[in-house]
Parts: structure tokens; sequence; C-alpha cells
């Protein structure tokens, strides 16, 4: 699903609006908002709307009007704001359904002991800094201590860019209209959001066709299940995909085994390690069903040989978990991401290695995964701010055309066509390995033949919701172990509702 800027909103907005009439819309927008408000109310309050002028305001009362659950409703709006057509159509409709109205402006006192307060202040049109009137009506909400449904966008952050005013609602979940808002999902706005719904209300991305391009994507489940292979019933192990990881050292033979326990969870039929001598006996210790081989690595030319042998009966690589930055191991990276004809996704130690040569690998099968440090060394331009991250994989991936993964808190996935926002994740996964894990779940898929770009966005996906599902067992003291035998688990999709689907839980 596309995740846009304000500007791709008003696009998609308008083109619905033409097919199916902007009062048809809020309507459809009411009722969504409605499905929602038992979910998120507590004890027996009222449900409170706080509406703006603009729709934004008229979705609170089309909300309120739509809701039948038997709650007392309130609503705070300007009784004398000129509005859209289609605000004036929810107004009435929530008169007539029994909703309260009270003018503005709104108390926090008048908000506290709310069962759920809807932020209809403002939505996609929303300008930073807030309005007095705006903010005023934030600082409220935000003093009341009562649980906040967000309409559209939590108000007070800034639709496109993630960026929040002094003043912000900070919501238990976000109900995005149409389509998700790149803001909602970017840091800072993105510990507003709370969790993340949407009402896709008909709208379509075709109507945003070339404006802001290239489009920021974001996985639904639906979509994330339809990516994943499906193992044929006559497949044999190595037809149900046979990954190669070259990784570990002496001193770093955990990052293999991780690697290749999260390509082995992530179904491959065949797990190769192939790992210096000097690891051997860990690797060893703690892998049983993969095949462990090993190479000189103090004599690399013919560890290139003994490695891109091995490739002949495997269909992808992983490359550089613990592999270490000797002068060795830059030369049988290189020579085996120069050798081989298989995809190829490269991490660790194995980015320091190619960094000098990434005009070799334009358009390549490979997929980088760089976190941010090793992400600010690969791009050749320094430490990423965290409101830049969507800017620079973007300059990044438009300069050399090789796909890369960001990892973080929100990891970004860019390809020359798309930079695609990974809505799945969690703190649990801040431990060390976790991402040693998500590179053999990426080798993985794509020794089962999903391209790079949709290896790297269904293994971030995965992975993120792996260390979900970790953390729902264990409570804290979450492993990269656990993330990897997680990865089952984390792979059943529910059936998904195609008019209100969660994109992410609050975290
Ligand atoms: N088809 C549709 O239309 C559908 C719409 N839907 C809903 O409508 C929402 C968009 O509604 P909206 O266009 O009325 O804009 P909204 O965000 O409510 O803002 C109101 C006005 O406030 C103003 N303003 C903003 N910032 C400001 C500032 N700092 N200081 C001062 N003024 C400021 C600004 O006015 P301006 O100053 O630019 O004239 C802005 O226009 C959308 O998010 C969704 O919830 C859905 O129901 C689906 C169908
Ligand atoms: N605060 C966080 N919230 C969500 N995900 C996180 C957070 N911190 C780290 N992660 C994820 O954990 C993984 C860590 O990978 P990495 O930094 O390569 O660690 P290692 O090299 O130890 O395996 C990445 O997938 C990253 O996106
Ligand atoms: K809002």
């Amino acid at each position: 699903m596309r995740a846009v800027t304000a500007a791709q909103m008003r696009a998609i907005d308008a083109a619905a609006a033409a097919r199916d009439g902007e009062v048809a819309l809020m309507r459809a927008a009411g009722a969504a908002i409605a499905r929602l408000i038992d979910r998120y109310a507590h004890g027996d309050g009222p449900i409170v709307g706080v509406a703006g002028n603009g729709n934004n305001g008229g979705d609170a009362y089309a909300a309120l009007a739509a809701y039948a659950g038997g709650r007392r409703r309130i609503v705070y709006g300007d009784p004398a704001a000129e509005g859209s057509r289609a605000r004036h159509d929810a107004r009435w409709r929530a008169r007539i359904a029994g909703v309260e109205e009270r003018p503005l402006p709104v108390d926090a006192n008048a908000l506290r002991g709310a069962a759920l307060v809807l932020d209809g202040v403002l939505g996609v049109n929303a300008r930073l800094p807030l309005d007095a009137r705006s903010a005023a009506a934030v600082a409220a909400i935000a003093a009341s201590g009562a649980a906040v449904l967000a309409l559209d966008i939590p108000t007070g952050t800034e639709p496109t860019t993630g960026a929040v005013d002094a003043h912000v609602v900070r919501a238990v979940a976000t109900i995005a209209l149409g389509r998700p808002k790149l803001g909602t999902l970017l840091d800072p706005a993105r510990d507003c959001t709370g969790a993340l719904w949407c009402a896709p209300i008909g709208m379509r991305d075709a109507d945003a066709a070339g404006v802001d391009d290239p489009p920021a994507e974001v996985l639904d489940p639906a979509a994330f299940a339809a990516l994943l292979p499906v193992r044929a019933d006559e497949s044999d192990k190595r037809s149900s995909g046979a990954p190669l990881i070259v990784a570990g050292s002496t001193q770093f033979p955990g990052a293999a085994v991780l690697c290749a326990w999260g390509a082995a969870r992530a179904g491959a039929g065949y797990v190769t390690v192939a790992a210096p001598e000097g690891a051997a006996a860990a690797l060893r210790a703690h892998l049983v069903e993969q095949v462990v081989v090993t190479y000189d690595e103090r004599d690399p030319a013919a560890a290139v040989q003994t490695i891109l042998d091995l490739t002949n009966r495997c269909s992808a690589i992983a490359i550089g978990p613990g592999l270490g930055l000797s002068d060795d191991s830059a030369a049988i990276v290189n020579g085996v991401v120069g050798g081989t004809t298989l995809p190829v996704v490269a991490d660790a130690s194995a980015l320091y290695h190619l960094a000098k040569r990434l005009d070799a690998y334009r358009d390549a099968p490979l997929v980088i995964t760089p976190h941010a440090g090793e992400f600010a060394r690969i791009s050749g331009k320094g430490t990423v701010a965290p409101d830049e991250r969507l800017a620079r994989v973007r300059e990044f991936v438009d300069r050399t055309g090789i796909v890369t993964l960001l990892k973080g808190r929100t990891t970004l996935i860019a390809s020359r066509d798309a930079t695609h926002l990974n809505p799945t994740g969690t703190n649990a996964l801040a431990t060390a390995g976790t991402g040693d894990v998500l590179t053999g779940a990426i080798a993985t898929l794509l020794a089962q033949g999903l391209a790079p770009v949709d290896a790297a966005r269904a293994g971030a996906y995965w992975h993120g919701r792996a260390g979900s599902v970790a953390l729902a067992h264990r409570h804290r003291g979450v492993v990269a172990r656990d993330v990897a035998e997680a990865l089952g688990e984390a792979s059943l999709v529910a059936p998904q509702d195609p008019e209100l689907i969660r994109l992410f839980s609050s975290r």
C-alpha cells in the first residue's frame, strides 16, 4: 500500500471525491472510525470528539454520528465554522444521532474522564507550527490524560515529514483515511501515532501517479503473506531454498550461527555455512542440520574458489556477519560477490569491504543491509540524523543502483522504483545478533526466488513481527536466537478485513 505525502493524498482525495462525492467519502470515513471506538475506549465515560474547522473535524462528527455502541457522545467544535458540504452533512447527522455539541475552546477538565477522545483538530492539510487555536485544542487533549484515537494524523505532527510541533497529540491509535500518511510512519512523529490503521474508503494509488515519485510503500499483512514463498509438494531439500552463508571468524563464530538459524527458520531446505577454519569448532557445536565447510582465510584465492564451488549447488548467498575486517577477508568478499551470479545479501563486515567498489554492483541482484553506522560509512556522506534517513537512503540508491535496507527503529528499504517503510518491529530487537538473523532470513527468501527488493521488504517485515512474537513469549531479555525461533509463528497472518487494515500495533 502506498504511504503518501500530503500532495499525493490531495491528488488521491480529489479524484475520489470526483468519483464518489465528498459527502460519501466522509460518511465512509466516519463508519470506519466508529468501528474502532469500542476497541480503544476505557471506562464508562463519554466518547468525546474535538473537531477543527476543516474536514478532519468533519470526520470527528461523522464518526460520532456513525457510532452505535450506546455510549454518551460529545463533540467540541465551532458552531459558526464555514466548513465543507461534507462537514456540514456530518455535523447535521451527528445532531440527529443525539451527539451533544459544545463550543470550542475545550479545556482539559472537560476531557478528563472521557472513555476516548477523537482527535479531529487537523488532518493532512496541517502545517507546522500550529495556529494558537489548534495548539490550545491539542494542549487540552494532552492534559486530559484520556486515551486518544487520532483521525488521519495526530494533530501537531507534520503529515509528510514526520516532524512534530511543541504541542502534539500522543495517540493510542491513528486511523489513516484513504492512505497512511508518510509522516505517521517516520520518526519523531511515529511515537505519537500509536497503532496505525488504514481505512482505504475506495481511494486509489493510481490517482497519485507522477506526484512526488518515486513513491513510498508500506507492507500490509495481506501483502506480506502474499510475498512469502510457498513450498511446493514436490520440493526437495535443495529446491526448497539453498542459501550459502559466508560468515563467522575465530572471534565471531556466533554471527554465522545466528545467520544460519535465521536462514533455517525462514524455511530454507539446505543451509550451507562457509567459514574460516578458526570458526569451525564453534559452528559444528551449534549447527546440526546445517552443513559447515571451512576455508583457510590466509589463502584468499583458494578460499574464494572453495566458496564459488559451493555456489553451484546453492541459490543465494549471505555474506558478511562476523567475517572481520582483515585484508584477507576483504579479498574473499570481493572475490565472492564479484565472482558469483547468484543473488547476494551483504551485511556487516562485507559492507566495509564492498564500500570502495560499489560501482561494480550497480543493478546487480544484491541487497545490502547496513545499520545507521554502516550506512554512514558506505554512503561516504557521514552520520545520518533520524530525520534525514529517508532522503539519505533515497540519494544513495539513486546514485548507486543497489537495493539498500537501512536498519533501525523504522527500517527503510529502497530500490530505484520505490522506498518501502517497514511498519513492524520492537525495541526488543535492539540486541546483538538480531541483524544476523535478518540477513539469514533474507538469504532464504532470495534463495526461494524473491527479487532482491521483495526479499528485503518481506524479510524486514517478518523479522519485525518475529521480534514482537519473541517479546510476547519472553516479556524481557529477548536474544537473537529467540527472534529466529519466532519466525514460524510470525509468518502466520490472520485473515484481514480489506476495509479496515491494521498496519502496525503500538510498541
Ligand atoms: N474527500 C475528502 O475531502 C476527505 C477528507 N477527509 C478528511 O479530511 C482531512 C483533510 O481536511 P481539510 O482539507 O479540511 O484539512 P484539515 O487537515 O482538516 O485542516 C483544515 C485547515 O486548517 C488550516 N491549517 C492547517 N494548519 C494550519 C496552521 N498551522 N495554521 C493555520 N491554519 C492551519 C488549513 O487551512 P488553510 O490555512 O490552508 O486555508 C487547512 O486546510 C483529512 O485529513 C481527512 O481527515 C476524509 O474524511 C476522507 C475524505
Ligand atoms: N529500537 C529498535 N526498534 C526496532 N528495531 C530495532 C531497534 N533497534 C534495533 N532494531 C533492529 O534490530 C536489528 C539490529 O541489527 P544490527 O544493528 O545489524 O545488529 P547485529 O549486528 O548485532 O546483528 C535490525 O533489524 C534493526 O532494525
Ligand atoms: K487529527
